[in-house]
This record gives structure tokens, sequence and C-alpha cells, in this order.
């Protein structure tokens, strides 16, 4: 793989960030890679793990002379990390970021990006629940999706050229508008999410049930949810805010459905019940059947493949 960027800079350096880092390095995209993140010592850890080739707490200072930027911050940061970077960017560099929520970190990014930057933003739907640069891993993006929302005017060849950098990271690429992505997201990714966290904190509150017998006695279905609900809580905050409309949708469909199926189990309506167990069920063959890895954290494939 050749080099694709001269000097790029990763504004964050958390699972997805330092994730991007090994790759980058690995697949000799770029000339040299600066890391920048707040806190100072996330950013010692960073160095530590070898995953830059400079290293700073300024975002201002680490976008000189970059030809790619990658925002990888909690959505909810953006505005701010946008602000910071604006005055420093080079003319014609390409600004991306990796955010879980797209509207909104366009409507916060957006307004501060000067006229002679290419602003594309990306999410790529590969990740786990953990976070932090220890987190991060060699090939985390491969053979995943990557969804760009282009905005109005996108610059083809700047395009070409992000969609080039995903592929060289194994990625295959895809582009919707931010809202439909949002949409989309809500179902297949932010709801499991809110569910997980929800079904957790149940059994947490159950007072018949002490601690040691949710652990002692949990299901494989049960550890599936606490996977999930282990995921950054900052990061889950954000997206909770920053989707709001698109998950308060899902989450008033989704209280009619359990309701249809709590009526269901308390009038005995098991035709009812084995209806939709039955319908489910065959979503998840037909996932298998296309080939896709159903086990791996890969949620967003079957809902995209339709649209
Ligand atoms: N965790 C996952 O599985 C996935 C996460 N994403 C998105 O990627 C982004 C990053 O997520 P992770 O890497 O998982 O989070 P993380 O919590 O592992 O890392 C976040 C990083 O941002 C830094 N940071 C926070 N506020 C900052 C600010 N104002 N300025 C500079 N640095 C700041 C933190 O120090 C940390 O280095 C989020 O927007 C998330 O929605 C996208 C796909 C998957
Ligand atoms: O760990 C999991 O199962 C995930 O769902 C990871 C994930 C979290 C957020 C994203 O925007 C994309 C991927």
């Amino acid at each position: 793989m050749s080099v694709q960027f001269d000097r790029i800079a990763l504004i964050g350096i958390g699972l997805i960030g330092s994730s991007l880092a090994y790759d980058i390095r690995r697949l000799g995209l770029a000339r040299e890679i600066v890391v920048a993140t707040r806190s100072p010592d996330t950013l010692k850890r960073a160095e530590e793990l070898g995953l830059g080739d400079r290293y700073t707490t300024s975002s201002q200072d680490a976008v000189k002379d970059a030809d790619l930027v990658i925002v990888s911050v909690p959505v909810g940061a953006s505005e701010s990390v946008a602000k910071e970077i604006s005055g420093s960017l080079k003319p014609g560099a390409i600004v991306t970021d990796v955010g879980s929520t797209k509207a909104s970190v366009i409507a916060q990014m957006l307004p501060h990006m000067p006229a002679d930057v290419h602003f594309i933003p990306g999410h790529p739907l590969a990740g786990t629940e953990k976070s932090g640069p220890d987190a991060g891993f060699p090939g985390l993006f491969e053979g995943r999706w990557c969804i760009f929302t282009p905005v109005a005017d996108t610059d083809e060849t700047a395009l070409k050229r992000l969609r080039s950098f995903w592929e060289a990271l194994g990625s295959k690429v895809d582009e919707m508008d931010a809202e439909h992505h949002d949409k989309v997201l809500a179902i297949v990714s932010h709801l499991p999410h809110i569910i997980a966290y929800n079904i957790v904190g149940t059994a947490d509150d159950l007072e018949t049930v002490t601690e040691s017998e949710v652990i002692k006695y949990s299901a494989s279905g049960f550890r599936d949810f606490t996977r999930l609900a282990a995921s950054d809580p900052t990061m889950w905050r954000d997206v909770c805010l920053h989707n709001r409309d698109a998950i308060l949708e899902m989450l008033a469909r989704f209280s009619e459905d359990l309701a249809y199926l709590q009526r269901a189990i308390r009038w005995g309506e098991g035709d009812k019940i084995f209806e939709l167990f039955t319908r489910t069920r065959a979503i998840r063959r037909s996932i298998v059947q296309a080939g896709q890895d159903v086990d791996a954290p890969d949620f967003g494939r079957h809902a995209l493949d339709k649209k």
C-alpha cells in the first residue's frame, strides 16, 4: 500500500483513534501521524503505545500542515474541536469524523469549516464496548462498512481520496444523507444499546435478586446485554442526546410492539407470540444465509443492505 497522505492528524485517541493509528502505520498510509487529545494522561499512554510520530494536547498544533484530519471524540465534543482547529487547517485539507450520529455532528462542525477545506462526515460501523487508547487494535475496520454522509457540493476528488483511505483499511464505503443514517443507526445500534443499558439496570434494581445471583446464573442472553451495557457512558450519553428525535421515534415504536407482546402473554395468545418469534428467527437465518458473520459486532449490515 502506498502513502496516501503526507501528514494525518488524529484528534482523539480512544478505541477508534488508536485503531486508526495502528492501521495507518501498518499499511503505510501516511508519512507522519500526529496524535492530539485533551487529556495529558491519555496522550502519555498513546505515546507509550507508540501510536504516533508526534504528540500534542493542542488540536490546533496537530492540524497544522495535516492533509487529513480525523476527529474521533464523543459526538458532543464535535463543536468545540471544530472551533479549536478551524483557524489552523491547511487549505485543501480533508477533515472527517467517525461519530455515531451524523446530523448533529454536521450542525456542530460545518459552520466552523473554512471554505478551502473539504469536510466529509463519516462513520465506521465497527467497534466494541471498550474505550480509551488501550482498547484499539489493528484490523478493526476490515470487512466493515464505513458510511459517508456528504454535505452539499462536496468535492468529488476529496471524496474519492477519503474512500480510498477507508478501502485501504479494508472497509466497504457507502454514502447516504445524514438524516437517513441517523434513522437506520437508531434502530440497528442506538436502540440495542439503550435496551441493554435498561435491562441490566432493571436486573440491578431487582430487590429479590441479589447481585451475586445475577452474576452466578446469568445466561448467555443476559451476558450479551451486559457487554453492550458496559460501553462507554460518555460516548453513549452523547449519542442519546445527539440523535434524540430518531431514537425517540424508534423507542415509541419499540414500546408499542412490546405492549403488543405483553398483551399476548397476558391473554395467553400463543399464536401471536409464535408468529412474532417465527418472523424474527427468519431474519437471523437470512443474515446467516447471506454469509454474514452474525456473531461479530456487525449490527449494521443487514439493514443497510436492504436500503
Ligand atoms: N466505540 C465504538 O464502538 C465506536 C465509536 N464511534 C464513535 O467514535 C467516536 C470516538 O469513540 P471512541 O474512540 O470509542 O471513544 P473513546 O472514549 O475510546 O475515545 C474518545 C477520545 O476523545 C478524547 N476527547 C474527548 N473530548 C475531547 C476533546 N474535546 N478534544 C480532544 N479530545 C477529546 C478522549 O480523551 C479520548 O481520547 C465517538 O464519536 C463514537 O460515537 C464510532 C464507531 C464505533
Ligand atoms: O460493540 C458493539 O457491538 C457495537 O455496536 C460497536 C459500535 C458502537 C457504536 C457505533 O457507532 C458503531 C459500532
